[in-house]
């Protein structure tokens, strides 16, 4: 932080302003507000591909106090539309730290806002849903209705079609840690670092795709398993990487998915999606697996969800399919399984970066149903 104080506001849609000062880069910045509960991990957050066009508010009050480091990042930037704190750190301080978060930020030109009421915010986001928003500060400043106005011309989150804005421009391998066991394609809507990571630990050996490549570009890999990303934006977009699905299924190709991944392989299946009030996002969040009445405490991001109920057993075009997972707190679908083709998804983040690991355990099952798959085709 610099010593000087700049004026900046955060203007919603429906009207609501609050005042603080400017925090990272100076401007004008518009996008989805969201909060996330976390109450570690912001570079992390920050770095998250599904974060593209969204403000994201922090509830925890004080942000930065760990800097920011050259290891943490899920990504090759910062994606967050915005940046909403409290209490920003003034003396960061961290073994690994190599600038202050305050410095990624403007670097990066995020534009953000700090001393704002981060939990008189949150309680409006979740009594009026995500909406609308937009930082502004020095030279983007003006009168209250104008900035209003700037934001009701914004695009909103439903409807909005990103992953194309975030994927890999081309195709790349990551290396299986050891021997190599298995190879995976993953489409990449958005992917974070440490899933690949997690796959390659397991021996799978990870061909990140384009979220543009058609099924001649997944079999020219010869994969044993294909695997979803998550991804910011509305499932209901999604067209060609949903079609694609039904290409994978139809070969029995062992799947898994997260989160856009759950999204798309639900709609797949002939699901449909809606746009949640204020979604989840947090590092602590219950999900209960239907199966073994067992909760995991999971690390999730999203703001739409399938149509489903816990423990719902539905037809799809694949054979029977289930609601395997939902959310202890709100009873929302968190993980599907196909019963007749080789297919599972969670809603939740099993690489958890950050977060709980109970659900790493899900990166075994995808390498067991390899397994199992690989087994019958010998
Ligand atoms: N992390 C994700 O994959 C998010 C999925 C989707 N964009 C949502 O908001 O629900």
């Amino acid at each position: 932080m610099t010593g000087t104080h700049t004026a900046a506001v955060l203007v919603l849609e429906d009207g609501r302003i609050f005042r603080g000062t400017a925090y990272g880069a100076r401007g004008r910045t518009l996008g989805e507000v969201v909060f996330c509960t976390g109450m570690t991990g912001y570079q992390e957050t920050l770095t998250d591909p599904s974060y593209h066009r969204q403000i994201v508010v922090q509830t925890a009050p004080q942000i930065g106090n760990t800097g920011w480091n050259d290891e943490d990042d899920e990504s090759d930037r910062i994606w967050v539309a915005g940046y909403v704190v409290r209490d920003p750190a003034r003396t960061p301080s961290n073994w690994r730290a190599t600038r202050s978060l305050d410095d990624a930020l403007r670097e990066q030109g995020v534009v953000g806002i700090a001393g704002i009421d981060t939990r008189g915010l949150t309680r409006h986001i979740r009594e009026h849903g995500a909406m609308r928003a937009g930082i502004f500060s020095g030279d983007a400043l003006a009168p209250d209705d104008e900035l209003v106005e700037q934001v009701l011309a914004s695009p909103r989150m439903k409807g909005a079609d990103l992953a194309g804005e975030v994927t890999t421009a081309k195709p790349y391998v990551v290396p299986a840690k050891g021997e190599t066991r298995f190879r995976v394609a993953a489409l990449d809507l958005g992917i974070k670092a440490n899933t690949p990571r997690q796959l390659t630990r397991r021996g799978v050996e990870v061909h990140v795709l384009p979220a543009s490549s058609d099924l001649d570009d997944i079999l020219a890999v010869d994969p044993h398993g294909v695997f979803l990303s998550n991804g910011p934006g509305d499932p209901e977009t999604q067209h060609h990487a949903i079609d694609l699905t039904r290409r994978v299924l139809e070969r029995e190709l062992p799947l898994f998915g997260i989160c856009f991944g759950n999204q798309i392989l639900g709609r797949a299946l002939g699901l449909s999606t809606y746009k949640m009030r204020f979604g989840h996002r947090g590092v602590n969040i219950p999900v209960l697996d239907v199966a073994t009445g067992r909760v995991a405490i999971t690390s999730q991001n999203h703001g739409f969800a399938l149509e489903g109920e816990p423990g719902q057993h539905f037809d799809s075009p694949f054979g029977k399919a289930r609601v395997s997972h939902y959310c202890a707190n709100d009873g929302t679908v968190e993980g599907l399984r196909c019963e007749e083709v080789p297919a599972f998804s969670v809603q939740y983040h099993p690489e958890a970066a950050a977060g709980p690991h109970d659900a790493a355990l899900l990166f075994d099952d995808f390498v067991t149903l390899m397994e199992a798959r690989h087994a019958q085709a010998q």
